[in-house]
């Protein structure tokens, strides 16, 4: 089992009703059939929703969700409508809440790696290749790939892990054209998002878009974008391939909950215990780290 340790209690707001809870973000439809994507300041870690927060999360991670939204628009547009929460909301949903157009959502989880580690890694070592794209002999964890691969898969529920599926799957599940279409503006997505992330001397390792159709018949780009929840981001001069690269933001929590410190058993399938105040600060400080280095600004709030 993983997943939740506690099924959070979606917040109800007049005029808005509640669709789906995700680990990390709720989502609200407004009476007019616009989205309400309002991230929180849970987090994830082996597959658990941690009982701890991380205060200003979910914050940290819309600015810069819409820092990349405007970096990428000439690529592909986005579904952000507004970032101001609509009336009514409670005061703490400012900053970390996104209007959205309601699409036709593609059911893939369009990703992309530049280098190889996880689940990528993973299928390489069984059997050299990644959603069936083989690739060179001798790669080892985090080694960079030549050129960035088009990894798709299909989304799983909370707790599940995504299956990654092979482009002729997914073209015979949307369709050739269609496939085609999301490789390559997955592809340029990556390329755009790595360039500007590699001058800052931060690693973009992989990351997963999601996209959707408006009236139109258009691809938009929905979801949060290359954030530390959808993309492994690592610090450039950490970098070293032959063993698992220093997360940004994740490596402080995961570390402490495969120490002796938290008493967590992660073969046991027991819910993780809450995190000591420290870690908590200094994920925070990484989420802050990871968001001014990138944007060469500082964090939008106090
Ligand atoms: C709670 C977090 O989970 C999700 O947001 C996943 N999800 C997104 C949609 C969606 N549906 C139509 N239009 C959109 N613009 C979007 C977006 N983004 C549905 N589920």
């Amino acid at each position: 089992m993983s997943g939740f340790t506690v099924k959070p209690e979606p917040v109800q707001v007049p005029g808005l009703t509640h669709l789906h809870t995700g680990k990390v973000r709720e989502l609200y439809a407004t009476a007019s059939g616009e989205l309400v994507m309002v991230a929180t300041d849970r987090v994830s870690a082996y597959d658990w929703v941690l009982p701890t927060e991380i205060p200003d999360k979910g914050r940290l991670l819309t600015a810069l969700s819409l820092w990349w939204f405007e970096r990428l628009a000439d690529l592909a547009p986005s579904h952000v409508l507004s970032d101001a929460p609509p009336p009514g909301a409670p005061a703490d949903w400012k900053g970390r809440t996104l209007v959205c157009r309601r699409l036709d959502m593609v059911p893939v989880e369009c990703v992309a790696r530049g280098y190889l580690t996880g689940s990528g890694l993973a299928e390489y070592r069984e059997g050299g290749a990644v959603c069936g794209v083989a690739l060179p002999a001798g790669l080892e964890d985090g080694s960079r790939l030549d050129e960035p691969v088009f990894t798709p898969a299909t989304k799983a529920e909370v707790g599940e892990h995504d299956e990654n599926v092979s482009f002729e799957a997914v073209s015979a599940q949307v369709g050739a054209e269609l496939a085609g279409e999301l490789r390559e503006l997955t592809l340029a997505l990556y390329g755009r998002g790595r360039e500007i992330a590699e001058e800052r001397g931060v690693l973009l390792a992989d990351t997963k878009f999601e996209f959707g159709r408006d009236a139109g018949g258009r691809l938009v780009l929905a979801d949060e974008v290359l954030t530390p929840d959808s993309s492994r981001f690592w610090p450039a001069e950490g970098w070293a391939p032959g063993r698992p690269q220093p997360s940004y933001d994740k490596q402080i929590i995961r570390d402490w909950l495969t120490s002796a410190e938290s008493g967590w058993d992660r073969a046991a399938d027991t819910p993780p215990p809450p995190l000591p105040d420290e870690v908590v600060e200094r994920t925070r400080a990484k989420y802050v780290e990871v968001y001014e280095r990138l944007t060469g600004t500082p964090v939008p709030f106090g």
